[in-house]
């Protein structure tokens, strides 16, 4: 991880043994890897008939892990990865740093396998949560006067739709937002609090279950979706001296993306090729971002026309993403990639990927008491805002109101521009209906900020109910440890009886 207080993303690449596929099809492994180099070869005859063979590729990151052959010495386990990237992210969040982790790489690579893991090979992310409370407990047994309190959320991004995997009663699509005090935010997930590694990791076995699992023609439980689990831990300490409370707040993203292979090297059609080219926007957009940002960091911009503009805002993944790429965050990537000579172009593009993402510079801060200072300046601009809304002739602090923004009340408050005045001191003209908007959204941040803990316990217990019965009326079993199915209660159905616990459940057509 990136030195405290910023520095370079930390980019590793990862390869599997061959899967059932590759072996079947005497597949050759072309990948090699050296200290934190990886090598990868050419396959003979790769360009067609005549083509010249080119010479082998060399990359180096930040740590080449060999997870091909496991009974080699050198195998990489889970927790080699959980040693490099799981103890150093704690150790910054419990400082009060923003962090990220996103696995990329094709569908079948192994990212899932980085971060979730299956069966007793538990993964990075529940590793992450099993240390976090031992930390949390060690912390809060040495001293009294500190409290964390840990709140978990889970959301997938489909065809460039929010879904919350925690909450499956909110349908359909939640909104991207972003804020100057907060950043990007995702309006009305759910964010459940969480008092120990068991109850997370009831809420992972639900949000995993209703995950969207499609099949596609490359591998048939590929997933389709980008996954997004953040775990915010907030740390308060009562200072005696002061008799204030400090607080530091650090915001955990675990992302698993979805399978990077382009939608026309699938052979996909109809539905799936819109599948496909929506999960190209938020993979060729991320591309986009992490090419531009290389290129601010290695001054590459300036020499560009017009410099080099970020793309977030062109799609949901990056936008979300903005804090963890060129932002307040410390950002680790981990590539996973296949060692077959069959997935050469894919492989290669993987690299390439990681490669430029190393050139990321990132600029982290602490967030310490981060939450009264966006519950101040999401006030101060309560205030501004309902000045500007309510006309009359004076506006904030008693400042008089320009003539040609005093209006009829008759005028559709989208008719009535008024003048605002950024940080920055740039001002700019805005409708009154867009104010609204504004505002009202304000306001609901600073209701979520303002919430006593107890209201956020209770609204993680309504939630969990409500969850329970949603999952229920699926016919999904929500029992611990138990991935079951029975009649769903209302619908007709049919159900899928599938070696892979994940598709054996009811269909619905
Ligand atoms: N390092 C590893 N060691 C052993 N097996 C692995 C490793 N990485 C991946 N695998 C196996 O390879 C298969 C595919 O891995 P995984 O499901 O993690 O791929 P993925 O990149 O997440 O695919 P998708 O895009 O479909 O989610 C799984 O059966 C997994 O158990």
């Amino acid at each position: 991880m990136a030195p405290a207080g910023g520095g370079n993303i930390k980019v590793v690449v990862r390869v599997r043994p061959f899967n059932g596929r590759e072996i079947d099809r005497g597949s050759k492994c072309i990948v090699e890897m050296k200290d934190n180099q990886t090598v990868l070869t050419t396959p003979d005859g790769h360009g067609g008939k005549g083509a010249k063979t080119e010479g082998p590729k060399t990359f180096a990151f930040d740590r080449s892990y060999w997870s091909f052959d496991k009974a080699a010495g050198n195998y990489a386990e889970q927790s080699h990865l959980f040693d490099d990237l799981g103890k150093p992210l704690l150790d910054n969040a419990f400082q009060g740093y923003n962090n990220c982790i996103f696995a990329y790489g094709q569908t079948g690579s192994g990212k899932s396998y980085s971060m979730m893991g299956y069966g007793k090979e538990i993964g990075i992310i529940p590793m992450i949560c099993q240390d976090m409370f031992t930390r949390i407990n060690g912390i809060q047994a040495d001293d009294a006067t500190t409290k964390c309190t840990v709140e978990v959320s889970y959301l997938e991004i489909y065809n460039e739709r929010v879904r919350d995997l925690l909450n499956p009663s909110t349908k359909g699509n939640l909104k991207v937002r972003e804020h100057p005090s907060t950043g990007p935010y995702v309006e009305d997930l759910a964010k459940l609090v969480v008092g120990s590694f068991q109850e997370i990791e009831n809420l992972m076995d639900e949000g995993n279950k209703a995950r969207t699992v499609a099949a596609t023609n490359m591998n048939e439980t590929s997933s389709r979706s980008h996954a997004v689990f953040t775990l915010m831990l907030t740390q308060k300490k009562y200072d005696a001296e002061t008799k204030m409370e400090m607080e530091k707040v650090a915001k955990i993203s675990l992302v698993d993306l979805a399978g990077s292979e382009r939608a026309n090297s699938t052979g996909a059609t109809g539905a799936r090729l819109k599948e496909g080219a929506e999960i190209n926007r938020s993979l060729s957009t991320l591309g986009r971002v992490i090419a531009a940002l290389a290129d601010l960091s290695t001054g590459a911009a300036k020499k560009k026309k017009g410099g080099s503009q970020v793309p977030y805002r062109d799609s949901v993944l990056t936008w979300l993403l903005k804090d963890s790429l060129g932002g307040n965050s410390m950002t680790a990537m981990i590539a996973a990639i296949s060692p077959a000579d069959i997935n050469y172009d894919e492989t290669l593009s993987t690299l390439r990927y990681a490669d430029s993402a190393k050139r990321i510079k990132n600029h982290a801060v602490i967030n310490e008491d981060a939450n009264a200072r966006m519950i101040r300046e999401l006030k101060e601009e309560l205030a501004l805002l309902r000045s500007k809304l309510g006309g009359g002739s004076t506006g904030l602090g008693g400042a008089p109101v320009p003539a040609d923004e005093i209006y009829d009340e008759n005028t559709p408050l989208e008719k009535q521009m008024v003048s605002i005045t950024n940080a920055d001191g740039t001002v700019k003209k805005v409708s009154k209906a867009e104010i609204a908007e504004q505002l009202s959204q304000s306001e609901k941040l600073l209701t979520d900020l303002n919430q006593t803990w107890e209201q956020k316990l209770q609204k993680t217990e309504e939630i969990h109910k409500e969850r329970e019965a949603a999952l229920e009326e699926l016919g999904i079993s929500i029992e611990k440890g138990f991935i079951g199915l029975h009649t769903p209660k209302k619908m007709p159905h049919l159900v899928n009886l599938s070696d892979d616990p994940l598709l054996a459940e009811p269909t619905f057509d």
